[in-house]
């Protein structure tokens, strides 16, 4: 597409992307390393000397992987047959087309980050499934359940929340429910600061009741459509009689504390009307350390419904009842985990473009997402988001995402270079969060 500014890389020399690769991304092939260590005995017991060896291999790919990457080597193709080692490989070789002969192969310190990042990710599940019979095990499991351990204190505030709100929510007036709205979409907003890809695979859990800092941290809100999420949906349920079905898509991010508030989200979305229906789309490989897969979605929910405490429970039993009655559908597809900016999207997943034009509106949750929304590019902060998007409009959708990487659009003038002033590092650290909307108004 003409007139795209180029991605961001590690090329520019310390940048956070730069930081990401050199620093970041070897401490996370370590911990994944020493997690595949700590389990050995359990490999052992499961599948005898065979777990052991498999132990052994997987490691020792990992390891050269680590290597690969510090060593700044060409980026290589997948070997291992898996449903999207073909799109992988031609990514690879489309990379390659947009070098100059002089530069040689693609790189990780000279390549767009964004790929490299995603590549990483998809090299340490090649190393797993090369490695049977430890094929179908998660490196990140353990510190995506340990998130959601810790965080215990939040979702017990969070669930109590919501199901003493849903006893009322019949007699809530316009603005009481626009209101009730706006606080469980700035919850899920400020649970994005709990991934662990940031944090370099260290734990990130939520241990004060977000409910209660929600109006200390409305003035890092930097772009702020809630607004336009209402009319849009409060519209939709006025003409519900037209048209019954209301659905609302979430893109999901994080496993643990942040799932939890997406899924507070969906069952306030259901119960206050302004929804019929809500699909989430998670990944289907272990991805950028606390990404939900579809084993983490099944996990929690089954967590929340085993709690001991009541409110927590009752969430458990009525989110399950949510998937059972089809009133909540999960979709996975490999189009979540290639390293594609989402405007290639009705070429390379044209099935799931058309499945996501059937929403009213789509939620995308995360860093991530708006990094692949953007195409992860040097856009200049006061580009208009439509612009960034490049052309993918499936259907009006909304980026609730917190700021972890140096890309930002839709500022006004002047916002972007006032923030850098005073915070140098405010893109990148959590802090400051959007609600950013694209759609008709
Ligand atoms: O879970 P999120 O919000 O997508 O954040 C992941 C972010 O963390 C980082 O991996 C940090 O390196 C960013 O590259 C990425 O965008
Ligand atoms: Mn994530």
């Amino acid at each position: 597409m003409a007139g795209r500014p180029a991605s961001l890389s590690a090329q520019d020399v310390g940048s956070f992307a730069y930081l990401t690769v050199k620093d970041r991304t070897p401490q996370i092939l370590t911990r994944a390393i020493d997690t595949l260590h700590r389990h050995k005995s359990e490999f052992f017991e499961k599948h005898g000397e065979r777990g052991v060896e498999a132990e052994k291999k997987a490691i020792s790919l990992l390891s050269k992987l680590r290597n690969e990457l510090q060593t700044d080597k060409p980026i290589i193709p997948l070997v291992e047959k898996f449903v999207d080692t073909d799109i992988w490989n031609q990514y690879l070789e489309h990379q390659q087309s947009l070098l100059n002969e002089s530069d040689g192969k693609p790189r990780w310190f000279y390549s767009p980050w964004l790929f490299v990042e995603c590549y990483m990710y998809r090299r340490i599940h090649e190393a797993i499934i090369q490695s049977p019979p430890i094929d179908d095990f998660d490196v990140f499991k353990e510190s995506k359940d340990q998130n959601f351990f810790e965080s215990q204190e939040s979702i017990i505030a969070l669930c109590a929340y919501l199901q003493e709100l849903l006893r009322t929510v019949e007699d809530l007036d316009e603005n009481q429910l626009k209101n009730e709205f706006f606080k469980f979409l700035q919850i899920s907003l400020w649970g994005n600061k709990c991934d662990l890809s940031l944090s370099g695979g260290e734990t990130s859990s939520q241990k004060t009741s977000v409910i209660n800092s929600l109006g200390d941290l409305e003035p890092f809100i930097l772009v702020n459509d809630m607004e336009h999420l209402w009319s849009l949906l409060s519209n939709c349920k006025k003409r519900r009689e037209k048209a019954p079905v209301i659905r609302v898509d979430i893109v999901l991010d994080n496993s643990g504390f942040e799932l939890v508030t997406d899924l507070v989200l969906a069952d306030f979305l259901l119960a206050s009307k302004l929804a019929t229906e809500i699909h989430f789309y998670g990944k289907t490989i272990p991805w950028f350390v606390s990404d939900t897969t579809v084993h983490d979605f099944n996990w929690l929910i089954e967590q929340v419904k085993r709690s001991n405490h009541k409110w927590v429970s009752k969430c458990g039993v009525d989110w399950e009842n949510h998937i059972k009655m089809g009133r909540w559908v999960y979709h996975d597809h490999i189009f979540w985990t290639l390293p594609h900016e989402f405007c290639a999207m009705p070429q390379v997943a044209p099935d799931l473009y058309a499945e996501l034009q059937k929403a009213h509106l789509i939620l995308f949750k995360g860093d991530l997402n708006y990094r692949k929304l953007t195409g992860d590019r040097k856009w200049e902060f006061t580009v208009p988001f439509h612009q960034a998007l490049s052309g993918f409009h499936p259907a009006p959708l909304c980026s609730i995402r917190t700021l972890k990487a140096e890309i930002q659009v839709g500022l006004r003038p002047g916002q972007g270079e006032q923030l850098t002033a005073s915070e140098p590092n405010w893109r990148t650290q959590g802090k400051y969060g959007i609600f950013q909307f694209d759609g008709p108004l």
